[in-house]
């Protein structure tokens, strides 16, 4: 066995100098810096936990039970942190510190995914050789078993293309690391190194499931080979048969950066913690987050917004009036519909998501009529929705933008336009997932009240 070996299966035995040593000939890989990193990690858990462990976070109120828990505090979640007004930052950085701070492919100006990835597990920003790196691991990872390329083909082009992604996950299962190493008995201590694994295959493996799914359902012939000289985005485009369009895979690339985590009280995250929190594998746990992201007001909402304009242009026209557009998302109230892509559960300010994909859209597509439509959208939603008085924040969300940048490079299918989100929700999730195996997170299990119940407490106490 060789040493970097030896080291990998026994991190805590041997300080970070060994682990250095034993790689001075190529950069540290991430799984290296991160046996570096979780004993440190663990110290500071039991630190926080000895001296705030037993203070309070505030009252929960009754309303909060009946509110889809909004604002209780209840989750760790170490990769990103949303602030209601400034949106989400990663690791502690906002979407521009991120843009300039992570590496760029040769010649491209977005962050590359493989950075924000090293970024999430690790809290550091990753040299190019890093980055690299994990390009080349995630491409040597990417093939999909047979059985699974044959459940894509069976599946109908009918099945929504979310239905079909979650599936094909879900079965990644049959090869999971950390599902075979609890077989055979493997302590506690040790879970993150095979949840590492699947977790690291799990992001490989999503571009050959994601581009499968898009020409089965789509058309478009046989798949190309991955690329194990490009980066993740790149070889992604090119599956869905957008390789020779550098815009398009530059846009995949802040896509894929943007859409990769917000905090972990989000529908997907949360269920993915959840989920992983009983030991299952991260292919189980991301499946079910795939189930949640799925749904309308979560990521299907960039499928309902472009379904959503694309009505109001058969109604209206492409370049309808101020007053028509009004009285078009009048009606979608009146009729007790959501206006797609606008409001939050947490934010109530405009995503930066939003901004950053309006900056990518200004520098490459100012004069798309679509693009424009967005514009327009955006200086009268917010006023309508003030005075229809409901939402909390009548802003609009990363959901708002993501589809008119996909349909200017011809990639309309909006059906299909959830399965980029999950491709990215992974990274985030995945992150996570290798946390809290590291650091020994438990099971979850909140309590739950009956109206009854609720109703007998305080009955009692007055
Ligand atoms: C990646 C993401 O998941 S981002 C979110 C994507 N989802 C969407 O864009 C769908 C449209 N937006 C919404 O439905 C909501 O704003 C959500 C689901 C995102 C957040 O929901 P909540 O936290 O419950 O929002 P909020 O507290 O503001 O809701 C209060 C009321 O305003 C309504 N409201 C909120 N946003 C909107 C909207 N965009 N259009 C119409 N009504 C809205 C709610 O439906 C709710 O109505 P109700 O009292 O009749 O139930
Ligand atoms: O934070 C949320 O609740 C929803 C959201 O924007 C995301 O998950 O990206």
């Amino acid at each position: 066995m060789s040493l970097a070996r030896a080291l990998l299966q026994r991190p805590s035995a041997l300080g970070p100098a060994a682990i250095r040593f034993a790689s001075t000939a190529r950069p540290v890989s991430l799984k290296e810096r991160l046996a570096e990193l979780i004993p440190a990690e663990i110290e500071n858990v039991k630190a926080t936990r000895a001296a705030h462990g037993k203070k309070s976070f505030g009252p929960v109120i009754v309303d909060q039970l009946y509110g889809g828990m909004r604002s209780l505090p209840a989750l760790i979640w170490d990769g990103s942190v949303l602030d209601a007004e400034e949106g989400i930052r990663f690791r502690g950085k906002t979407i521009p510190d991120i843009q300039k701070a992570l590496p760029k492919a040769p010649g491209g100006q977005e962050p590359l995914p493989e950075g924000l990835f090293w970024l999430l597990v690790t809290g550091e920003i990753p040299t190019q050789e890093q980055v690299i790196q994990l390009s080349k691991d995630w491409a040597a990872r990417a093939a999909i078993p047979e059985f699974v390329e044959e459940l894509l083909d069976r599946c109908p082009p009918t099945l929504h293309p979310m239905s079909q992604f979650s599936l094909a996950v879900t079965a990644l299962n049959h090869d999971s690391a950390f599902a075979k190493a609890y077989q055979e008995g493997v302590s506690k201590k040790d879970y993150w190194g095979p949840v590492f694994e699947d977790s690291m295959d799990l992001i490989a493996k999503l571009p050959n499931i994601a581009g499968r799914i898009y020409r089965n359902v789509y058309g478009g012939g046989k798949l190309p080979a991955i690329d194990a000289s490009k980066d993740y985005s790149w070889n992604l485009a090119n599956l869905l048969g957008f390789g020779e369009n550098p815009a398009f895979v530059e846009l995949l690339r802040l896509y894929i950066t943007i859409h990769s985590d917000h905090e972990g009280g989000n529908v997907s995250a949360h269920t993915g913690k959840l989920v992983a929190s009983a030991l299952s594998d991260p292919f189980l746990s991301y499946g079910a987050a795939l189930n949640g992201l799925a749904g309308p007001l979560h990521g299907l909402a960039n499928q309902e917004v472009l379904l959503w304009l694309r009505k109001m242009q058969a109604k209206i026209g492409e370049e309808p009036t101020d007053e028509a557009v009004k009285e078009y998302i009048w009606s979608t109230l009146k009729s007790g519909q959501v206006v797609p892509g606008y409001g939050h559960a947490v934010l109530r300010k405009t995503d930066p998501r939003y901004t950053a994909q309006r900056e990518f859209a200004l520098k490459h597509l100012p004069d798309d009529k679509m693009f424009k439509l967005v514009g327009q959208i955006y200086n009268l939603v917010p006023n309508i929705l003030l005075e229809a008085g409901k939402a909390k924040n009548p802003w609009p969300n990363v959901d708002a933008h993501s589809g008119v940048l996909l349909t200017h490079y011809g990639l309309d299918q909006m059906q299909y336009y959830t399965v980029l989100f999950g491709v990215s929700r992974a990274f985030g999730v995945a992150a996570q997932l290798i946390w809290d195996r590291a650091l020994g997170a438990p099971l979850e299990r909140p309590k739950s009240y009956s109206t009854a119940a609720i109703q007998k407490i305080f009955k009692d106490k007055s």
